[in-house]
């Protein structure tokens, strides 16, 4: 069916139309002049995530909009949207080398999704990166020889043995990192084979991010910084944040973060399963907040059961995690067998006051969220 109108609304339309086209050509004007700060950034070797700019451009376009009677949180989600397209934009152009010096990488690991992306990475900033992944062994002494850094990115459960096995001959000041998901048995494993520089990195994102900027990578300290100091450089100039730990430290908030989390999404993924839920009708019926539940169990499934059976796996300590999460569904559910509402708002309240001002902090974010999800919905 089509939609109504009548001569007026066509006219108006027409208008919008016309303002929309100058809108087109403005954002052209914006593109080029990114792909120009692209050029001097890649020349100067700035990072590509520039948070003070943003902050006070943001602040600057918010009062103007204001003063227009434009509503500030429009242009601000605006000008994010366009922002993420810079960091694209210029990625493309390559990022300045930071260590001329360095002999070549190699990533051992490197036909994974993430080994690619670091990869990529370090071939746009002009550094020569060679693969050894599981069928290349025989390659190993050619590559190794000269090697001025070696980084690991396999799946955890085989990652201490490899090191072990296969990198006890690696050049003396060659650095050797890691990328595993888990930080202090992988580097223990580096210590006890090389003797030359050691770090280790957990990239805190998906291999499917287009661009680094504005991701976490967590960098665990192992030895000789001074040898490294210019990856961490590097890594910031991608546009990622880097947040320090120590290895025993992050091991234990990855309990939470990724084992707990994504065990939680498996079994939910079972329960759907198990009682044979129909989907298609699900996403009918569903609110906004349970279609991003969805796409998160959907996410899960979507991708290798290896690599969530090797977060999963990866740390005895997730199994009193999971434990203990079992045992506050078990009291939950006798709660919610004897029909004590009392107890439950005495819960809910409890947990709503430590959580505190971050309640209302998720609550605006999930806002923004949602409402990114009901406009990408075309009916
Ligand atoms: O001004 C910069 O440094 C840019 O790279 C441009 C730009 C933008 O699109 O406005 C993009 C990324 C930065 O984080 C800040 C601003």
């Amino acid at each position: 069916m089509t939609e109504k109108t009548t001569a007026a609304l066509e006219k108006l339309r027409n208008e919008i139309d016309t303002v929309d086209q100058g809108l087109l050509n403005l954002l052209r004007q914006r593109l080029n002049l990114v792909a120009r700060v692209g050029e001097v950034k890649h020349n100067a070797g700035l990072p590509i995530y520039a948070p003070q700019r943003e902050a006070s451009m943001l602040d600057k376009r918010r009062d103007e909009a204001e003063k227009l009677g434009v509503s500030p949180q429009l242009i601000e989600d605006i000008l994010r949207r366009l922002m993420r397209e810079s960091y694209q934009n210029e990625k493309n152009v390559g990022f300045k080398q930071v260590n001329t010096d360095i002999n070549h990488v190699v990533i051992v690991g490197g036909r994974g999704q993430l080994g690619d992306l670091f990869r990529q990475m370090l071939s746009l900033s002009g550094y020569q990166v060679h693969i050894l992944d599981a069928d290349d062994w025989h390659l190993a002494d050619m590559l190794f020889d000269g090697v001025g850094l070696v980084i690991v990115t396999v799946p955890i459960s085989i990652t201490c043995n490899l090191i072990r096995q296969k990198l006890g001959q690696l050049p003396e000041d060659c650095i050797l990192a890691d990328l595993t998901s888990i930080k202090l048995s992988p580097m223990e494993a580096m210590f006890e084979t090389h003797s030359g520089p050691i770090v280790g990195f957990h990239p805190m994102f998906g291999p499917d991010v287009t661009s680094l900027a504005k991701q976490v990578v967590v960098v665990c300290h192992g030895r000789e910084q001074e040898k490294y100091q210019w990856l961490l450089e590097q890594i910031e100039i991608w546009g990622a944040k880097l947040v320090e730990a120590e290895a025993n430290k992050h091991d234990e908030a990855m309990q939470v973060v990724q084992a707990l989390r994504h065990f939680s999404t498996f079994i939910y993924g079972v329960a759907l399963f198990e009682s044979k839920a129909d989907i298609n009708q699900l996403l009918q019926f569903s609110s906004p907040i349970y279609r991003l539940e969805l796409a998160m169990v959907g996410r899960l499934f979507a991708q290798n059961a290896q690599l969530y059976a090797d977060i999963i796996f990866a740390q005895t300590e997730n199994v009193e995690q999971i434990e203990g999460y079992f045992e506050n569904f078990r009291e939950g559910l006798e709660m919610l067998k004897s029909g004590d509402r009392k107890l439950f708002i005495e819960k809910f309240d409890l947990v709503a006051d430590w959580l505190g001002d971050f309640s209302a902090q998720f609550q605006q974010e999930s806002r923004v969220m949602l409402q990114t999800a009901a406009d990408m919905k075309v009916n």
